[in-house]
């Protein structure tokens, strides 16, 4: 499978859109939501500000009207009224005016403005005409404060008198007209931050929706066909891997294994009688090996083909199966040559062993086409307890030389290789001669 970097970069880049896209939105609604719970605080300063400097107001000209009562009193009496009075009321006069001129300009401090509503505009300066009206009673007060002539002072204290009850209903208005407002200015930032903050919630429901879902069913998609493909390349080198298995497996039986008989070959033959070289001096597990080869085979195939030739190869390489234990081994050494490998054997029993196997090959009956084809074999045994041999090469060379004995004796018969004083010598063991 080969990795795909164009299809990478585009889910890259669609990832990457997505998530800005979400980022951004998240920013937009955090900042305004930043930007209401600051307007909200501000507002709600101002407000609580306002209502407590108008409240002020209208204590304040309660006050003076009880100022200007204590000093008309204490003139009348005779005597002047005091300095801590007078101060006082001078204080509470220019308090007032001071908070006549911010309410009635909105100008609450030098960098700190509010906007005059409308029905605020009309209570100072329309009919009402609260901000002249305050203007003039804190004159009359400041009059009163400064006058020596009783009279002045009787009618000062006198006009302050018939004006402060009605300022006084009039400033209470004012009061109320702010405290109004002030609550209606919360319930419109109650209402502004409820907004914000549900369109928050469905900026983000819609965020889940079109944005951060298709995303994931994105990654997941690429995540799934990545599996797959990893999968199925698996699979490829899995199923690649069994083939390569199994051809290394034909290669092996090619190269080891007769193509005729299915039996093993010489290759494997000289590898195996090492290994039992080395059981048999070690463990003393002593085998026998047995060279047999068919008596006139050439007969054979020129009398009944050549076809007819395989097929006693064949059905002989059948018989010794047959004749032969699990773990004992047969190789077609070459031509019409078998040798049989008898394992963990004792000498006598090999010899019995073969000679049974010669007896049944003479007694089977070949039937190839109309023809029975009569078969024998000689062979030669070599068995590991009658030497002291290493040599997988002296090990064939004995028993080639029993077969040739065999085959020299007149076929259709055995023969041992025997050690005696150092030569080897051949003991007739069968010496049944077919001719
Ligand atoms: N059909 C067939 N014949 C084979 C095969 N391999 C070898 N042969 C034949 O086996 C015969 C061996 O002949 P010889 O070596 O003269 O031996 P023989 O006729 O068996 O005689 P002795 O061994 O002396 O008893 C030859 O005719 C070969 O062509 C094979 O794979 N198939």
């Amino acid at each position: 499978m080969k990795s795909n970097p164009q299809s990478h970069q585009s889910l890259y880049r669609s990832i990457r859109h997505r998530y800005l896209l979400g980022v951004l939105i998240i920013a937009v609604l955090s900042t305004a939501a930043y930007y209401t719970l600051l307007s909200s605080l501000s507002d709600s300063e101002s407000t609580a500000y306002i209502v407590n400097l108008s409240g002020r107001q209208r204590m304040l000209s309660q006050h003076i009207a009880l100022d200007a009562h204590r000093i008309y009193d204490a003139m009348l009496a005779g005597s002047p009224a005091s300095d801590e009075l007078t101060s006082q009321m001078r204080r509470n006069i220019h308090d007032m005016e001071a908070a006549n001129h911010k309410l009635s300009s909105g100008l609450l401090s030098e960098n700190w403005t509010v906007d005059l509503s409308t029905p605020c505009r009309e209570i100072y300066f329309g009919r009402m005409n609260l901000y002249a009206r305050v203007d003039t009673y804190l004159n009359l007060a400041a009059m009163l404060l400064s006058s020596s002539r009783h009279k002045d002072a009787q009618l000062y204290f006198e006009q302050i008198n018939n004006s402060s009850e009605q300022l006084l209903t009039d400033l209470n208005t004012a009061v109320n007209q702010y405290q109004l407002e002030g609550e209606q200015r919360l319930n419109r930032l109650e209402n502004l931050e409820l907004l914000v903050w549900i369109t928050t919630l469905i900026a983000l429901l819609l965020e889940i929706v079109f944005i951060f879902r298709p995303m994931l069913s994105i990654v997941y998609a690429s995540l799934k066909a990545q599996t797959e493909a990893l999968e199925s390349l698996e699979e490829i080198v899995e199923s690649r891997t069994l083939k390569l298995e199994i051809s290394n497996k034909k290669l092996k039986d090619i190269a080891t294994h007769d193509p005729l008989t299915k039996l093993r070959n010489r290759l494997t033959l000289e590898s195996d009688i090492e290994s039992l070289i080395g059981l048999s001096k070690t463990h003393q597990i002593h085998f026998a090996l047995c060279m047999i080869d068919i008596d006139h085979f050439k007969h054979v195939n020129d009398s009944y083909g050549h076809q007819a030739g395989d097929y006693i190869l064949q059905e002989l390489a059948l018989l010794l199966k047959q004749e032969t234990r699990e773990y004992d081994h047969i190789y077609r050494a070459g031509g019409e040559e078998f040798v049989l490998v008898l394992n963990r054997i004792d000498f006598k029993e090999a010899t019995d062993k073969l000679e049974r196997i010669r007896l049944a090959i003479q007694q089977n009956t070949f039937i190839y086409g109309d023809n029975i084809i009569p078969l024998t074999i000689s062979a030669g045994i070599y068995h590991s307890n009658q030497f002291v041999l290493s040599k997988v090469h002296d090990i064939f060379r004995i028993a080639d030389t029993a077969l040739y004995a065999a085959k020299h004796a007149g076929r259709n018969c055995i023969r041992i290789a025997q050690r005696e004083n150092d030569d080897i010598s051949l003991a007739k063991e069968s010496s049944t001669v077919d001719n």
